[in-house]
């Protein structure tokens, strides 16, 4: 494969996201009638599912998506949609049920082992069922590129989870041009400073997950989710294309067979893809947590489905951690208008208490153009805390002191302290309550969650970040870190501060600040929506530090203890 990508067949793919599969995609939508009586009880255990869930198990369409907010049961919705299509239809098909990471695979391969459902079909061999993540599906077409191809990725990597060899790579390339090309170039090409370092990594690595790699698709594309600092001009572009090609050729000649970075994936895949006979493709894909999921590699998933074949995304935007992008379903051609986008409303983990702090977080969904949808929860519970203190220890004799309690009174229950060390395992070692918890409970982390099997007095406590904890669930989730500096996340509040330098009263500043606070909400959904019965805000230090976003909750709805909810709002 060379390291340019070829351009005729992303040149189609830019113009019209063209599909072989635009017949079917159109087909109508038919309800198989023969099971619709059924209730599906049994199938899984302690499961039963609502009506709509039902109807949307039932729905034959063969583009559907399959949108909720957290905790409705898309996951559960899909994995049932994959135990059906199993039961239904005849034998020999290619199933693919993609989860977003490891442990999301593993858990999804969990759940389907308990199933006695499950257990009476795969029995039968009739079909064959995979459960990949998106990269353990791709890097078997990178292998037969490069059979002696080393390193492979096999979770997602998102933007908050750059690979560290891609960083190091596009950074030496970029920085290395500045000290000694860029003088060279006539002034309407030359870069700005503020183009080098992280903004070309994170353009090169946009426009991949995005198609954009032909010259003219990028030179005329919306650089949604890009910011609109630093600007760059059109001739700026050609410059920042030419790069790119120059980026690829030397990382390709200097790194061989260890050269691939994760947003190539996709676009190998589909490369590999467009030269693949029907008959080789798969009649289901289930995936989930499609909002997480790049544009490319949803498209090498809707190329991926034969002809007649099936493609069912389940995701929730409101819970996009990851990059916006200006490429849409619509522009892959996959036609999930009207009742094949179907809702999940009912919430079944969290109480409604923990969904209405959550809920009263208001940020916007760019994506989401549909009008929002109310959801309700089941089950009523204690109102979340949030919990001022004086210091670090402070805060970890307190959370010792209510694990000791849970796992006396609730030993089977699932704890996580969810923090915002991030990947900064160094933080994670050094922080006090890291270490006070590791004296008297076995700390995991989230890559363990599919692991923890209750036994008897096991005092199991996972302490994860936010961004990887996404998809589990727990009964009782502690978030540390409520504070200024880590919702919003100071290091992305600087990253735009650095981008404006002085200038902090401009339109377009306050736009990439907005954006930033936006994904930040969105991280602390995610982080509060894991919890089913309770869940508590914990910040250190006095009120002036606690996080701005705590003035979107509606007061009656929390309880508080070591501040007064008046000097919130003074
Ligand atoms: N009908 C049901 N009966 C009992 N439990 C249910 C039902 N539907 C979902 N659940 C349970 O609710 C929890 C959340 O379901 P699930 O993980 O499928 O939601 P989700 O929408 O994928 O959540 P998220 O977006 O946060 O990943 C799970 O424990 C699941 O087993």
């Amino acid at each position: 494969m060379k390291a340019t990508f070829s351009t005729e067949f992303w040149s189609a793919v830019a113009a019209g996201w063209a599909s072989p599969d635009e017949g079917a995609a159109r087909r109508k939508r038919k309800m198989d009638y023969t099971v619709q009586m059924e209730t599906l009880d049994g199938w899984m255990e302690n499961i039963q599912l609502s009506s709509q869930q039902l109807d949307v198990i039932r729905q034959q369409d063969n583009r559907m998506v399959i949108n909720g907010s957290a905790g409705s049961g898309k996951t559960l919705t899909l994995l049932y949609k994959l135990l059906r299509a199993m039961e239904v239809d005849e034998a020999g098909k290619k199933m693919l049920y993609i989860a977003f990471s490891l442990p999301l695979v593993q858990d999804a391969k969990n759940k389907l082992a308990e199933s006695p459902k499950y257990k009476e079909l795969s029995s039968q061999s009739k079909h064959e069922v995979q459960v990949l993540t998106f990269h353990e599906l791709a890097s078997s077409a990178l292998r037969e590129i490069d059979p002696d191809i080393t390193k492979f990725y096999t979770n997602q990597i998102g933007i908050h989870k750059r690979s560290e060899r891609t960083i190091q790579r596009t950074l030496a390339f970029i920085n290395k041009f500045m000290s000694q090309e860029n003088e060279k170039l006539p002034q309407g090409q030359r870069l700005y400073q503020t183009h080098r370092s992280v903004f070309f990594t994170d353009e090169v690595l946009w426009m991949k997950a995005n198609g954009f790699v032909t010259e003219e698709s990028y030179l005329n594309c919306d650089r949604i989710g890009r910011g609109s600092v630093p600007r760059l001009t059109k001739e700026q572009r050609k410059t920042i294309f030419k790069l790119f090609q120059e980026y690829h050729r030397d990382r390709d000649a200097r790194f061989g067979n260890d050269r691939f970075d994760a947003e190539d994936y996709a676009i190998y895949l589909l490369e590999k893809i467009s030269e693949m006979e029907d008959d080789e493709k798969y009649d289901y894909i289930f995936a989930d947590e499609m909002q997480d999921l790049q544009p490319m590699q949803i498209l090498a998933l809707h190329l991926l489905c034969k002809s007649t074949g099936k493609l069912i995304l389940a995701g929730d935007p409101k819970q996009r951690i990851y990059k916006r992008s200006p490429v849409t379903l619509r522009h892959m051609d996959i036609d999930v208008e009207g009742r094949r986008t179907r809702y999940l409303k009912v919430n079944h983990r969290s109480t409604k208490q923990i969904m209405r702090l959550a809920g009263s977080l208001d940020f916007q969904d760019t994506d989401n153009d549909r009008e929002e949808v109310r959801h309700m929860s089941l089950r009523e519970g204690d109102k979340p805390l949030i919990r001022s203190f004086k210091q670090d220890k402070d805060l970890a004799s307190w959370l010792v002191k209510q694990i000791e309690d849970l796992c006396r009174d609730e030993p089977s229950s699932r704890i996580a302290i969810v923090h915002r060390f991030d990947d900064d395992a160094m933080a994670v070692k050094e922080s006090v309550v890291h270490s006070e918890l590791q004296k008297l409970f076995y700390v995991r982390n989230a890559n363990e969650y599919h692991r923890f099997v209750y036994k008897k007095n096991d005092r199991t406590v996972f302490f994860a970040d936010a961004f990887s904890v996404k998809g589990l669930e727990f009964d009782y989730v502690f978030l540390l870190h409520f504070d200024k500096h880590h919702y919003p996340h100071k290091r992305e509040v600087q990253k735009v501060n650095e981008r404006f330098h002085d200038d902090r009263t401009s339109e377009e500043y306050m736009k990439d600040l907005h954006t930033v606070h936006n994904d930040e909400k969105k991280v602390l959904y995610v982080a509060l929506t894991r919890a089913r019965r309770k869940v508590a805000l914990l910040f250190t230090g006095d009120v002036k530090n606690i996080s701005p976003y705590v003035r979107e909750f509606v007061t009656r709805d929390y309880e508080h203890y070591g501040f007064n909810k008046r000097d919130l709002f003074s």
